[in-house]
């Protein structure tokens, strides 16, 4: 786990040796500490270089070993041991010095650094906070603001940055760790006194205290309720405020307040949960690791509305060219310089040249003939939808893959109105497209393995995390998030306010309530697919009252609103009213309390109390009970991939770490009895009724999420 070689006669290279990140297991710590001994004791040697296996340093400490309690060999010990030896020792760092391996780079006398590599202390992204003395040696090292950002929000910096900060000593393009040898032999006759960061004295600015309350503030603010980046304010404070032996006491006391809480387990499972998602597997036993997806160098997308403005840029700032399709002059001329626009400011914030030349925007179809792949993203109209493809298959070469956009239609019907059925598929990008990161991918029955396999690619290419789905209704994300708005939609009828649906689901860590967040995306979305799916406008059955639809529970709110023309920000009310149409500050809306009140009356409902606590559990518990019926359905493959869903594109607080990871953590059982509660309360939402798949896991004991698969019937799935 580390390799020990005499180099040049008088150093000692030792190399990580931990693929693929050379993460400090404690079988690396264990090698470190006995090659460090054994370097510091051996008279032939005059200075030590460590490096890691494959061009990378370290990838910081073990997470899958923070299961269970730390065992092994400690790291702040070896770090100050490194740190206090009387030879110079050298850290080359290639690839990444994240977490415990820029720490470890910290107690290292001399950091010399590839100028591809990236720096940083990501631990409060886990829930965690650098313990290994990295919360008081940073600061002491670039001063307490710069090293306050760094830990508080685990940013990683470029070599650049990082030697401007002063955390690398040199940077250099050559190999880091031969550069690293050479200049071990130059320092071996300079002292080593102003080398150890532990001996520093602090920089420290003198309005301490308002600095601190500043970030304490910001950190408050961006992430109500998550507790690391607290912890990591004020573990840096100690080190503003005591010698380094005290400080070392409270970064590990605070550590220890962290290591073992349910935000820790939850960001941790998110961690792997997105990379559990990335690795897709197809009941014909294709998967992401063995099928070859296609190389794509020209784009067609459908369409310069909202979505295909945001698909544009996606593809066009990673160098694939796109051709932009419209059907009127005018919408394209205000696509067109949409697009432009975006794609300029993106390049400026990258420092690039924006890469208009691979645009080009066009009125007919017939230009889109020799793309290799299309994105359609016109209006959510299945016949329109249908005649496109229709027209795509006539018109596009025999080879060129087709996706469509839609949030919710059946890809499979999309198909089969083409040539070519097993080359169809769907990316589902969210709004805006060129800035949310997630792509839900949906394969339908035909779908060949190469257009799902091209579809994750390009994604990935895109900057994207993809997660592939099944066909149906809403697919994953939005089939779910409805029974999710349908519950807060029945709390407004029973006696809550939007303000205060809002208010509990902030207080839980969404970024925004299931309101202010349908303000911000437009109500008139859900409109057209009700009204697409038969459940407000002509197509209602008259027999219908409007408090039922297609036999269940059904609030014609929301319609109500829409017909009245209050669709939003963009129209300057909806549930909220705003200072102006496309204003964002929401206020509460008398109208609002007044509509809801006649609507009661009407109804005959005695509007009651809500607790908080009922809200939350109504408008979640109903959410990880759909999403258990969509792994039952074969929908979704595994858990994670739900919680990768709800936490890229739907805003699920990371912390809490998904729908399915929350039910995990309150207890199946709970989540269980609280369901058959309310359904007991509301046998019209079937919704509420729980789930077979949630009544056979904790019938067989509640085992952890990583191990739901085992119950989930995959011969079902749709994938
Ligand atoms: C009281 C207790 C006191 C304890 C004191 C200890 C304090 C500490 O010392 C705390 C820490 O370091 S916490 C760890 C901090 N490090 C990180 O957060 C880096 C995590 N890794 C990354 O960002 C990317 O993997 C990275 C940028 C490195 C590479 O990205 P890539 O896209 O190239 O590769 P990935 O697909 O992400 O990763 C490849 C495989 O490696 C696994 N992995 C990555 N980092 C790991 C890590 N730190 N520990 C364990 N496994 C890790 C990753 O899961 C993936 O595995 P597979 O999915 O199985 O292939
Ligand atoms: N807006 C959103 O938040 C999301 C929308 N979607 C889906 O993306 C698709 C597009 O939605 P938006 O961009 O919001 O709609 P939009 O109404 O903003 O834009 C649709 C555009 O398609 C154009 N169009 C219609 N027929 C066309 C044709 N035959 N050829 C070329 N262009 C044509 C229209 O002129 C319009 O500019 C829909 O299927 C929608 O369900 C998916 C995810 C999120």
């Amino acid at each position: 786990m580390a390799r020990y070689e005499l180099v040049k006669g008088s150093l000692a290279l030792i190399t990580l040796t931990n693929p693929p990140v050379n993460a400090l297991s404690s079988a690396v710590r264990y090698g470190i500490t006995e090659k460090i001994k054994r370097a510091l004791g051996d008279p032939k040697v005059k200075a030590v270089v460590i490096c890691g296996e494959n061009e990378r340093f370290c990838g910081g400490a073990d997470i899958r070993e923070f299961a269970a309690p730390m065992r092994g060999h400690s790291l702040v010990m070896l770090f100050d041991d490194i740190e206090a030896g009387e030879k110079p020792v050298i850290a080359a760092i290639e690839g990444v010095a994240l977490g415990g391996g820029f720490e470890l780079a910290l107690a290292c006398h001399y950091r010399i650094a590839h100028s591809k590599a990236r720096l940083g202390l990501p631990e409060v992204t886990l829930g965690l906070l650098p313990a290994a003395g990295g919360t008081q040696r940073l600061p002491r090292l670039i001063g307490i603001p710069a090293a306050l950002e760094l830990i508080t929000t685990g940013h990683h910096v470029s070599a650049q940055e990082a030697l401007k900060l002063g955390m690398v000593d040199q940077i250099t393009d050559e190999n880091a760790c031969k550069m690293a040898v050479e200049f071990a032999l130059r320092a071996v006759a300079k002292p080593l006194s102003s080398r150890r960061i532990s001996t520093l004295t602090m920089p420290c600015p003198p309005n301490l205290d308002a600095l601190f309350e500043a970030v304490t503030m910001q950190v408050q603010k961006k992430a109500r309720g998550v507790m690391a980046p607290l912890a990591c304010i004020q573990a840096v404070r100690a080190a503003a405020t005591l010698p380094y032996s005290k400080g070392m006491k409270r970064e590990s006391e605070l550590m220890a307040s962290l290591f073992s809480s349910s935000q820790a387990r939850a960001l941790q499972y998110c961690f792997f949960a997105q990379r559990t998602a990335g690795k897709w597997t197809l009941p014909s036993g294709a998967q992401w690791s063995n099928i070859k997806p296609r190389d794509i160098r020209r784009a067609a997308v459908i369409g310069l509305g909202t979505m295909g403005r945001g698909i544009a840029v996606s593809l066009a700032r990673v160098g694939i060219s796109v051709i932009a399709v419209e059907t009127e002059k005018k919408l394209l001329e205000t696509g067109r310089q949409m697009v432009i626009g975006m794609l300029e400011r993106d390049a400026k914030r990258r420092g690039v040249t924006a890469s208009l030349y691979l645009l080009q925007f066009t009125l007919s179809l017939q230009d889109v003939k020799d793309v290799d792949i299309v994105i359609e993203a016109v209006f959510e109209d299945m016949s329109l939808k249908k005649r496109l493809f229709r027209d795509l298959s006539k018109v596009c070469r025999p080879s060129t893959l087709l996706y469509t956009n839609t949030s919710g239609l059946d890809v499979d019907a999309l198909a089969g109105v083409t040539d070519r059925p097993h080359m169809v598929a769907g990316m589902h990008f969210f709004s805006p497209a060129h800035v949310m990161k997630l792509l839900e991918v949906i394969c339908g029955p035909r779908s060949s393995s190469e257009t799902i396999a091209t579809a994750m690619s390009l994604g990935k290419r895109m900057g994207k995390v993809c997660v592939a789905v099944g066909n149906c209704p809403g697919f994953v994300g939005n089939r779910m998030v409805k029974t999710y708005t349908d519950q807060a939609n029945f709390l407004l009828e029973e006696g809550a306010t939007p303000e205060q649906v809002d208010g509990a689901l902030e207080e839980f860590g969404f970024a925004m309530g299931v309101f202010r967040m349908s303000d911000l995306a437009g109500l008139d979305v859900g409109w057209r697919i009700r009204k697409e799916s038969g459940l407000t406008g002509p197509d209602v059955d008259p027999k219908d009252p409007p408090h039922r639809r297609q036999g269940h529970r059904y609030s014609p709110i929301p319609d109500m609103l829409c017909e009245q023309g209050r669709m939003g920000q963009k129209t300057g009310c909806g549930w909220y009213v705003y200072e102006k149409p496309g204003g964002t500050e929401a206020k509460p809306d008398p109208l609002i309390q007044k509509l809801l009140e006649g609507y009661r009356v009407r109804y005959s409902i005695q509007p009651r109390k809500i607790s908080s606590q009922e809200l939350i559990e109504r408008c979640l518990y109903v959410l990880a009970n759909e999403g258990f019926r969509v792994l039952e359905d074969g929908i979704a493959v595994q858990p994670e991939d739900i919680d990768v869903i709800y936490l890229f594109g739907y805003g699920f607080p990371r912390h809490r770490g998904g729908p399915m990871f929350y039910a995990n953590m309150v207890g199946l059982g709970r989540v269980l009895d609280r369901l058959e509660h309310y359904h007991h309360a509301h046998p019209d939402v079937p919704h509420l009724k729980p789930s077979q798949l949630l009544k056979k896991l904790v019938a067989c004991g509640s085992p952890p999420i990583q191990k739901w698969k085992e119950h989930i019937k995959t011969m079902h799935s749709h994938l």
